[in-house]
């Protein structure tokens, strides 16, 4: 290419020339054309150059009055002249995946500045084998430069992601440029070449780095959650959601263009065919990821066998990428990405399977098919231009797709821990009653002794004890007996403050914690009950079972930690055995041994 380059400098063919076809000839065709009616045969003589005014240059995207020409093999600079430029519009820009040469040419014009226009030539994409920029300022001949990303990073011109070229065009003058592109192999080739002016580049190449940089801000943050996650609650789902995060993290990095320039700028190997290979590991750890997430061994086992058909294939696709095989490995990476879609209805599955928390799984894959939507239909449509734009969408659903995925974890975990509560409720509680059952006595203890401790406040523990509950049973049936439980309990209930710990502790024995500053307060509210189960009796079948009860009360919990919770136990029970042993139906105190020797501990005697 230098040597074309060389000989048409040599011969004095500048593209200045080329632009210029003589006004005499063109004189000379029109006459003849006039009086002559056979058409006149077609012209071989080079077209101007299209023109793009820079002189008051912001930033914009070169296309049409640009000229295209894509050529089936290679063109060589000297053909150009005469060769089939077309103009390069929003529609021509992406090529889809082509190994073919494609030439743009175009002359940037400053002819009305008065100060020279200092500009950057970039590729948006940061996949790109070869960028050949032919050009000469005012006529002059041609320089040229070649950029690739299969050279090391340091060899650019611009310290920048992707391939890029500064330039200065004199004022009052032009430059022309022949820009040559293409791949080695076959790849996605967008023709996004981007001119914009030197400082402005700067200023936007900055604003780059922040935008990026919130992105993989956001996603090592999610990256952490996940690690941190997985170690403490030892699931291997959040690993496997961390090397999703991971490898997505590398994709960007790598099609941004960050990986070559900050990560591995010496190995142009992994810039070049690191791509499908990250592609695929993307799709397995996703699969991998829905697997462990979704539960399909258990709940989609027919799926699940797809699922890990679909990681073999992957794998094997990434081992023929390493022996060297390329086009089957690039259809396969792109269409693993493509169908990493279809995740979202099997969420939906898991949703309608009873799984909360796989709609945010849902949301995500669909959210990613958006942008992966947004990026294809920009592609193909013209709709947007196309180069990193549509990219960037892709990009931003991806982000939000991890952030969504991250909510279906926590939501899946809060499930958890709701159920965990259930289980735990269900363990603690009576069924017949409802109440708390012995577990949840130990329970309150623990909890009521903080309280204790912080507010000053002591707490009483009543012993209830139906009377003669075997005469009930024996004479209208088991299930009366049950009944009449249920009354009591529902009596309890209605007597007691929220905060009062209600307690079947056994058989027809239940219990009461009830903090209260003295000990008269938690005898007149079992008092209450008591005087209600003696007055409400139950109703069963039709008949109205009669029925009392007796109660013992001791101080259960104080400040000093005295008496100790066996201990309180004890005394509630000889208390409640001392009302038995008087007659029953009647609340009864445990008082202290120089009391109970003083005076009787009957109190509150049945009415
Ligand atoms: N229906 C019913 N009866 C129960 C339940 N749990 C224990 N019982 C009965 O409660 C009765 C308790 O009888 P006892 O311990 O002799 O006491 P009591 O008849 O109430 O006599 P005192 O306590 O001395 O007044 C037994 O017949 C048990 O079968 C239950 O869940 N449902």
């Amino acid at each position: 290419m230098i040597g074309s380059a060389g000989r048409l400098i040599e011969a004095g063919v500048t593209p200045a020339r080329w632009s210029a076809p003589g006004a005499a000839l063109r004189g000379f065709l029109l006459i003849v054309a006039l009086l002559h009616p056979l058409p006149v045969p077609a012209q071989d003589a080079p077209a101007p150059l299209p023109t793009i005014p820079i002189d008051d240059l912001t930033s914009r995207t070169l296309r049409a009055p640009a000229e295209l020409q894509v050529a089936p093999g290679s063109t060589a600079l000297d053909q150009l002249p005469t060769a089939d430029f077309r103009p390069l519009t929003s529609g021509q820009a992406n090529r889809g995946i082509t190994g073919q040469d494609h030439w743009v040419r175009v002359r940037l014009s400053n002819a009305n500045g008065t100060e020279p226009q200092s500009w950057v030539l970039h590729h948006e994409t940061s996949y790109l084998d070869r960028l050949t920029i032919h050009y000469a300022d005012n006529g002059g001949p041609l320089q040229r430069v070649s950029l690739s990303d299969r050279a090391p990073f340091e060899a650019r011109p611009v310290n920048y992601r992707t391939l890029a070229l500064p330039h200065t065009t004199p004022a009052g003058g032009h430059t022309d440029l022949y820009v040559h592109l293409g791949f080695d192999k076959a790849d996605s080739l967008t023709l996004n070449l981007r001119l914009t002016r030197a400082d402005l580049f700067h200023d936007a190449s900055r604003r780059e780095n922040l935008v990026y940089g919130a992105y993989f801000g956001a996603m090592g943050m999610f990256l952490l959650i996940a690690f941190i996650g997985s170690v403490i609650l030892r699931e291997s789902v959040y690993l496997h959601y961390a090397a999703f995060l991971g490898v997505s993290m590398a994709m960007w990095a790598m099609l941004n263009g960050f990986a070559y320039q900050y990560l591995w700028p010496d190995s142009v190997y992994w810039h070049n065919e690191g791509f499908h290979i990250v592609f695929l590991l993307m799709a397995i750890t996703a699969l991998q990821f829905s697997r462990g997430f979704l539960k399909t061994p258990r709940y989609f086992p027919r799926v699940n066998r797809a699922l890990v058909a679909a990681q073999w294939v992957f794998a094997a696709g990434i081992v023929l990428r390493l022996a060297g095989v390329y086009v089957p490995v690039l259809v396969l990476s792109y269409l693993g990405l493509t169908q990493l879609v279809l995740l979202s209805v099997l969420g939906l599955m898991a949703y309608r399977r009873g799984m909360r928390y796989a709609r945010w799984y849902s949301v995500a894959w669909l959210v990613y098919g958006v942008g992966l939507a947004f990026s294809v239909i920009s592609a193909g449509s013209g709709f947007l231009e196309w180069g990193m734009k549509p990219l960037d969408f892709a990009q931003a659903g991806g982000v939000l797709e991890s952030a969504c995925l991250l909510i279906a974890l926590g939501e899946r975990l809060v499930g958890w821990d709701r159920a965990r509560r259930r289980a735990i409720a269900i363990a603690n509680q009576d069924p017949l009653t409802g109440l708390g059952n012995r577990r949840a006595l130990e329970e309150a203890f623990d909890r009521l002794e903080e309280r204790v401790q912080t507010t000053g406040v002591p707490v009483f523990l009543a012993f209830i004890d139906l009377d003669h509950f075997k005469a009930i049973n024996d004479e209208h049936g088991h299930d009366a007996g049950d009944a009449v439980l249920i009354h009591l309990a529902r009596i309890l209930r209605n007597a007691c403050r929220p905060e009062d710990i209600c307690i079947r502790y056994g058989g027809e024995e239940l219990a009461l914690l009830l903090q209260v500053p003295h000990q008269e307060q938690a005898m007149e509210v079992t008092e209450r009950i008591r005087q209600r189960f003696a007055r409400e009796s139950t109703r069963f079948e039709g008949t109205e079972i009669r029925h009392t009860l007796t109660a013992g009360i001791a101080l259960a919990l104080a400040r000093d930690r005295e008496p100790d919770r066996a201990e309180a136990i004890r005394r509630a029970d000889r208390a409640l055995y001392e009302g038995k042993r008087c007659g029953r139906n009647r609340c009864t105190a445990h008082l202290p041994e120089e009391q109970a020797d003083a005076a009787p501990s009957l109190q509150g005697e049945g009415t």
